[in-house]
């Protein structure tokens, strides 16, 4: 069977990485729209030996559509409605719906129990939100986890193709000894704007009442949903670091039981989209550079946290576009067509 398929954002970061996975892992699409904002619409875009036209969303733009999926952004909030009205599923990697009761957030490999309720939207969760569940999930599954606090590494490629294009441009410029511009990071729409070449941010979307980014409360409100466990106590802090595609986190968590490095090994080794690269008597750990373009996140210095009964630290290093957005919306696509829930 095949199905017919929208993607909203088509000419983003997310939405080009949505047309590469299509391709490589042979996804069975009929038709394919490549829907944006007026801004974008018009462009070819050569796709598997076909040209297409990228056209204005609108809302009937889902007609006969049976799986949108939703790159990211403003526009996701105007649109899904009428996607599903058409009768589409929405998958929506957007924070829109994250943490609606009637939305699954899903990372297959972790929860794919959640997508069966969901009434025609499923959301895709932040991109260091899935990164870390996907070390977590294996290791909660050999002990109850009380505990968790994080502190993220994060690629310029979360802050979209012009914040690439931004760390690149800046790089040059030293280089040369021309003038540094930073228009984009830590955020586009905020008031400042720092250079990120040779530097380090702490700060990744807007600040809330509690002193905390909507980058460190997403990681921890979606963290608590994913794992359906409210009791979680968690603590972020996220920073966006001179790296282009692939986050990186440092995370410490306690166990209701003690789990000995070579059990947390064992199970993170075995578990479905994780890659254990741990071994420090031959230097071997993940690192941004060799994890970006791949599918799995990598995991290393595992170590036991001997300040804390039952604790551990560990390193988890992913692909920001691929795990962290485009694959994972995929995956919940093909996990339903293999479980024949269209
Ligand atoms: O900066 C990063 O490294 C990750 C940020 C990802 C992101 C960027 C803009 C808007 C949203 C959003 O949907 O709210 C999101 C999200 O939460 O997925």
């Amino acid at each position: 069977k095949k199905y017919n398929v929208a993607i909203l954002g088509a000419t983003g970061a997310v939405g080009q990485e949505f047309l590469n996975l299509i391709e490589e892992r042979n996804f069975p699409f009929a038709e394919l729209k490549l829907l944006a904002s007026k801004r974008s619409a018009g462009k070819k875009i050569q796709f598997m030996g076909k040209e297409y036209t990228v056209e204005e969303a609108t809302d009937a733009s889902f007609e006969g559509v049976d799986i949108a999926l939703f790159a990211g952004g403003a526009a996701s909030k105007t649109f899904a409605p009428a996607a599903v009205k058409a009768g589409a599923v929405v998958i929506d990697n957007s924070s829109a719906f994250r943490m609606d009761p009637e939305v699954p957030l899903v990372v297959p490999e972790v929860n794919p129990e959640a997508i069966a309720s969901h009434k025609g939207i499923i959301a895709n969760p932040n991109c260091s939100t899935i990164i870390m569940v996907m070390a977590l999930k294996p290791l909660y599954d050999v002990s109850k986890i009380k505990r968790i606090v994080v502190s993220t590494y994060q690629a310029v490629s979360g802050g979209g193709k012009e914040a690439m294009a931004e760390l690149e441009e800046q790089v040059k410029a030293i280089n040369e000894g021309r003038e540094v511009v930073a228009n984009i990071l830590p955020g586009a729409s905020l008031a400042k704007h720092y250079q990120i070449a040779f530097n380090l941010i702490p700060q990744i979307d807007v600040f809330k009442e509690n002193l905390y980014t909507k980058e460190e409360m997403k990681m921890i409100d979606e963290t608590k949903k994913i794992m359906s466990d409210d009791s979680l106590r968690i603590t972020a802090t996220t920073v966006r670091v001179p790296v282009y595609r692939s986050h990186a986190e440092s995370v410490n968590v306690e166990f209701e039981d003690e789990i000995s490095v070579e059990k947390a090994r064992e199970v993170l080794a075995a578990f479905p989209g994780v890659t254990l690269t741990d071994n420090p008597d031959e230097q071997v750990y993940p690192m941004p550079l060799e994890t970006s373009g791949k599918d799995d996140v990598e995991v290393g210095r595992i170590r036991k946290d001997y300040s804390i009964d039952n604790g551990l630290n560990f390193w988890v290093c992913g692909d920001q576009i691929r795990k962290g957005a485009a694959l994972n919306a995929l995956q919940i696509a093909e996990y339903m067509i293999e479980h024949d829930m269209f």
